[in-house]
């Protein structure tokens, strides 16, 4: 019979790498699925994981999360693959264009929410998107949208008699109530569609729960904290971060979410790992935090989200499933 097996998505570098190593390193004998859209990052990724663990079962899929085509062909092939599927950690995610509001940050830094600027960048961070091929908006079709299909197709072996299944979402503590809006949930109109995309990603798991826990299958969020990967080097480069590393440091003593290392970051990741999906709480975020000290740990927090308005956002998205799909179909049929 087969072992325990889990899918990241992302899983080429940051924090889903990390979450990859530190899986590996509790339990050998998983099998992980590495889902990544760009093959040769892909099979770096692999072969890092080999070289600290030899005898691990490491396969690769091709998944471009934004392309619903994508998404559709490699859930056939993980159905193909697996008979089953006990995790599937819902990772990759951009931000693309993010532009920084220099006024806003040294307003808010003398302001009495300062922590509160630091921990979730409310006020400052604006990002630029565009249409995809599917005439999605980027973001929203990567953070949200690809995932959510990515488990409607996969619900055949994620939602099995007798066993349970937990999904997890890199959710972010950007994610806001006020970015996000049920008459626009591609945030096609806005200037935040990161925060719209986190927040509806906070949204769809509480709706999730409600509509599969009774087939075996849970879902939660979680927020790495401020991690140093690709992305945050999209906002400031690299450099400037290393420059600025001692200054980090020091805010950390104030706020426990600069976690900064991609291992600190996956955290939360590992934790539910070993937890029962049934003990968890759906209304609540999973918080990778490190303390002034170095100390990792995560804690929850209750998410600022009601059941209408995630039952509306999982009702529009099933119809955006199937308008998809059809849409396909019917190019297909050409
Ligand atoms: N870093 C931080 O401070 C925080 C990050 N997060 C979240 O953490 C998650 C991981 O990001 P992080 O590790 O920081 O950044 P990285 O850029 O290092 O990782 C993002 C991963 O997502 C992949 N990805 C992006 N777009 C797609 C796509 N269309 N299809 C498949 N894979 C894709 C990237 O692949 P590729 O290499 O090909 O680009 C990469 O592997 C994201 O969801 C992010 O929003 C949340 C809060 C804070
Ligand atoms: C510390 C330095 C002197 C100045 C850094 C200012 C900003 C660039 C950062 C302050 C808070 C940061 C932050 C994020 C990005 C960089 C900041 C705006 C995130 C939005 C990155 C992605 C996420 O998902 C959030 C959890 C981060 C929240 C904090």
């Amino acid at each position: 019979m087969m072992g325990k097996v889990i899918l990241v998505t992302g899983a080429n570098s940051g924090i889903g790498l990390a979450l990859c190593e530190r899986l590996l390193s509790q339990d050998a004998g998983l099998r992980l699925c590495l889902a990544c859209r760009n093959a040769r990052r892909a099979e770096a990724a692999r072969s890092a994981l080999l070289t600290s663990h030899p005898d691990a079962e490491v396969d690769l899929l091709h998944l471009d999360v934004g392309s619903v085509r994508s998404v559709l062909r490699a859930a056939q092939e993980v159905k193909a693959r697996y008979d089953r599927l006990d995790y599937l950690y819902l990772n990759a995610g951009i931000m693309p264009n993010p532009q920084i509001d220099v006024r806003a940050f040294f307003k808010g830094l003398f302001s009495s929410g300062v922590i509160k600027m630091f921990a979730t960048a409310e006020g400052i961070l604006t990002q630029q998107d565009r249409v995809n091929e599917d005439g999605l908006q980027e973001v929203f079709a990567t953070n949200l949208f690809g995932h959510f299909l990515l488990i409607r197709e996969l619900e055949p072996i994620l939602c099995q008699a007798g066993r349970t299944s937990q999904v997890v979402w890199t959710s972010s503590s950007n994610a806001r109530r006020s970015a996000f809006s049920p008459d626009d949930i591609q945030h096609r109109l806005g200037t935040e569609p990161y925060a719209s995309s986190k927040y509806a990603v906070d949204l769809l798991s509480l709706a999730l729960n409600r509509h599969n826990n009774s087939q075996g299958l849970y879902s939660s969020v979680i927020c790495p904290g401020l991690v140093m990967t690709n992305l945050t080097y999209g906002i400031l480069p690299s450099f400037f971060w290393t420059l600025i590393m001692p200054v980090m440091f020091l805010i950390r003593i104030f706020t426990n979410t600069f976690t900064l290392t991609p291992y600190n970051g996956a955290e939360a990741l590992y934790s539910l790992f070993l937890q029962k999906p049934e003990s968890l709480d759906p209304r609540a975020k999973y918080h990778s935090l490190t303390s002034g000290m170095g100390r990792n740990y995560t804690q929850s927090q209750q998410m600022d989200i009601d059941e209408d308005m995630s039952e509306a956002l999982y009702v529009k998205l099933l119809e955006m499933e199937k308008a998809a799909c059809k849409r396909l179909k019917e190019e297909d049929d050409k």
